[in-house]
């Protein structure tokens, strides 16, 4: 059977490199035919999945200039029906693509927002003056571009080679240590029969809602890890899109030996809470780019 996998596309996007790298992965593990499906936007690929359009979706949560991808998890947490797999974390590096011959020729720079926020020192020193509009992914950014020399785009060196536009400047990321997790999700229930061997590390994602706004709220859930001396390594805050001031927690811990440890630990973190949604229990993946 083959397995369909839903990112955020056209074609060229780091979301597209980042599942192909996977799948590079996957073929070493698992012998099966793979094909890439690509959506328009971010919610769009996690929505396919839960419709059963593609069995996998890559969506980018996280990068460590821009932080996080509030769309994906505001989808997540919506959609109520998805699993993490595994995680993926893909080196990024930014290149500005035109046809422009100098960057004084540029008035207008397109990019996904992501993308926009990991240059933003880089285009407040070279292009001050030039209006930075939002797109929906690097390559959507790429198409505004057709003949006009007066308009750039910010994706990778990869989609300027697939679209035929220039680089102009490369590497224009605020740091090179540039770098987005991906999560790769599936319908709750759905076994990919790829296991990932004990000695990589492990991570849990949960998230959820408090009861009430009182004194001490967040701390319970927080205790109950810290009584484990289980590690979180990322907690991250979204409005709950109910009241001003009510807010969701998105928490990953680290999940190391033995499963019932950490699941013991979530029982325990479910009565402090209101809405409770654990995403799954995965391992991560360096890519190359
Ligand atoms: O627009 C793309 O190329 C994407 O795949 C999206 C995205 C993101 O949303 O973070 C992925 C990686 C980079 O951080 C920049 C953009």
């Amino acid at each position: 059977m083959t397995i369909s996998i839903a990112h955020l596309g056209p074609a060229g996007t780091y979301s597209e490199a980042a599942t192909l790298a996977y799948v590079d992965g996957l073929k070493q593990r698992l012998d099966r035919s793979y094909v890439l499906k690509p959506y328009s936007s971010i919610a769009r690929t996690l929505q396919a999945v839960v419709r059963g359009e593609a069995q996998l979706g890559v969506v980018p949560v996280e990068n460590s200039l821009g932080g996080s991808v509030a769309v994906a998890l505001d989808t997540l947490w919506q959609l109520d029906a998805l699993t993490i797999q595994q995680a993926l974390v893909l080196p990024i590096s930014h290149a500005l693509l035109a046809r422009a011959d100098a960057l004084s020729h540029l008035n207008v720079v397109y990019s996904h927002p992501q993308a926009l926020a990991q240059c933003q020192l880089w285009l407040e020193r070279y292009l001050p003056t030039a209006q930075l509009l939002s797109t929906q992914s690097t390559t959507e950014a790429l198409e505004k571009i057709h003949t006009d020399r007066t308009i750039g785009a910010i994706a990778s060196s990869r989609a300027g080679q697939l679209y035929d536009v220039p680089v102009l400047a490369h590497p224009i990321n605020d740091r090179l240590d540039n770098c987005t997790r991906f999560w790769v999700v599936s319908q709750s229930g759905f076994n990919l029969g790829v296991e990932s061997p004990a000695t990589e590390l492990h991570y849990v994602s949960l998230a959820f809602s408090l009861p009430k706004n009182l004194p001490g709220a967040l701390v319970h859930p927080l205790q109950v890890l810290a009584a484990r001396g289980i590690n979180m390594s990322r907690i991250e805050s979204r409005p709950a899109k109910r009241s001003l001031g009510e807010y969701l927690f998105f928490i990953d811990f680290e999940a190391p030996g033995a499963r019932v440890f950490w699941e013991d630990a979530l029982k325990e973190l479910e009565t402090h809470t209101e809405i409770f949604k654990v995403w799954g229990h995965y391992s991560v993946w360096h890519l190359c780019d």
